[in-house]
């Protein structure tokens, strides 16, 4: 499959031949027109893509563009970016302005945006199929959150720290891990300690490790996760649930690189890249006095803040076809199809528990579809809250008859989280249950337990 054309205008010669020696080989059966700058009326259609060289690009030039070619999809080019012009360029209904070069999987997106679907994404799909490690994939087509992996490319590579900060279910651990992928220490241990779901008691140990006989039920010597982590990535997730002692030792052993193990007569040189992920705002818990600042502008060096889902909506698809495809992967059977209303669903439902709530509802709808098509029903998409958009009290809050217990709680968890923005430790206060209690529920809910009744 091609484009119906791609039209690249105002191109100095050396960048015309360069670009269209990339996309030919991206897409070698489509037709690459270099008409003259002054070419308004280039008859396209909405897989038309339109590639221009800002030196010659004004808006009036683009509205014109637009004004002929309503259905194309435009690029802006430059050498030399200017922030304003791109804004502007944009607001006009550019799909992008970059600086060259571009890369080829950016410009994927360019074309995929451009209607080019069905072949990408097979081969983008066979692209997954064939990683060599599924959890390092980050699925992204929005442009924004496309522009943030770029920019997430540039520091990974270093042994920064970085902090990683969004909502509940957003894709902060598998970020990370694309952090860990992207680095030149991925070839060594990428190592996962969530602060909140291991009891109090246990998280020094597990973080730092321990001799034997250091506390009753010692037994044996075991390495921390430091120590695991060595030469590799530790992801400490939830990091504003570590206790605040724990937070001291923490910063020294990040300080220091070395850690000592609980009973420990000598320290342990050690050399790991911290990852630290927060759904809560960090800069309230340090004005709180729960998280220590020394250890937040230690962790600090690099901060990603991943937008919630609804506000990537480019991303909503491009998950769930992954998710189906991977459930379709563990099940050994063929992925359903999507139907339109499915589709225009997905697209507008609101997302509070962001990607991880989009991948329980594929999983739902992947076993409960039988016909291989996913329809509205099979989504269940029921349990978002009509007060999503802060219209509290609404009448569907109401206790009604017929709704198992199980049911409710889940709903008033899935609500008490919406309303608190995702934020676990704020929902947990208000529910009256540990945060321990929240996590093993909504993991009893990720693991299965919504398709029962
Ligand atoms: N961009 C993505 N590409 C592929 N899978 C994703 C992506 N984002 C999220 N997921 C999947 O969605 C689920 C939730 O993501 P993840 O656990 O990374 O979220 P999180 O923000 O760390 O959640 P929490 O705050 O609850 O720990 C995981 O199964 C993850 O693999």
């Amino acid at each position: 499959m091609s484009l119906s054309k791609i039209v690249l205008i105002g191109f100095p010669q050396h960048e015309d031949a360069e670009l269209r020696v990339q996309l030919g080989k991206l897409l070698p059966d489509t037709f690459i027109e270099s008409p003259p700058a002054e070419t308004f009326d280039l008859q396209c259609s909405n897989d038309t893509l339109i590639f221009i060289w800002d030196s010659v690009t004004s808006p009036s030039i683009v509205r014109r563009l637009f004004d002929h070619n309503p259905q194309a999809n435009i690029v802006v080019l430059s050498h030399n970016g200017q922030s304003e012009r791109a804004a502007d360029l944009m607001h006009l209904g550019a799909i992008d302005y970059r600086i060259l070069p571009v890369p080829d999987d950016v410009l994927e997106i360019y074309i995929r945006k451009s209607g080019h679907q069905s072949a990408l994404a097979q081969q983008a799909s066979e692209q997954q199929s064939s990683a060599k490690n599924k959890q390092d994939v980050f699925v992204t087509e929005d442009i924004e959150t496309r522009r943030l992996l770029d920019r997430v490319a540039l520091i990974a590579p270093s042994c920064a720290s970085v902090l990683v900060i969004g909502e509940s279910g957003t894709g902060k651990e598998r970020l990370s891990r694309y952090v860990h992928a992207c680095s030149n220490r991925n070839d060594q241990n990428f190592i996962a300690i969530n602060c909140a779901a291991i009891p109090e008691g246990v998280l020094e140990a597990e973080l730092f490790g321990h001799e034997k006989g250091a506390f009753t039920g010692a037994t044996a010597a075991r390495p921390g996760k430091f120590e695991l982590a060595h030469e590799g990535t530790l992801l400490l997730d939830e990091i504003t649930e570590m206790p605040i002692h724990l937070q001291a030792k923490l910063l020294r052993v990040l300080q220091e690189g070395e850690v000592d193990r609980l009973g420990g007569r000598k320290p342990v040189k050690i050399d790991v890249r911290v990852i630290a992920t927060s759904n809560r705002d960090i800069t309230k818990a340090v004005q709180n006095g729960e998280f220590r600042q020394d250890l937040y502008y230690r962790l600090n060096v690099v901060t990603i803040q991943l937008p919630p889902l609804r506000d990537r909506r480019g991303d909503i698809l491009p998950l769930a076809m992954h998710f189906l495809e991977r459930f379709s992967q563990m099940y050994k059977r063929p992925a359903p199809q999507l139907s339109e209303q499915a589709i225009q669903h997905l697209s507008t439902h609101p997302w509070p528990g962001n990607a991880r709530e989009l991948e329980n509802c594929m999983h739902r709808a992947f076993l409960m579809a039988m016909d291989s098509r996913i329809d509205v029903e099979h989504l269940a998409l029921d349990f978002v809250p009509d007060n999503f958009n802060n219209e509290e009290n609404n009448s569907s809050d109401a206790v009604q008859a017929g709704v198992s217990i199980r049911d409710m709680e889940r709903a008033l968890i899935e609500k008490t989280l919406v309303h608190v923005q995702g934020n676990r430790t704020e929902a947990a206060e208000l529910l009256g249950i540990s945060i321990r209690t929240l996590r093993n529920k909504l993991h009893g809910y990720e693991s299965g337990m919504s398709l029962a009744g």
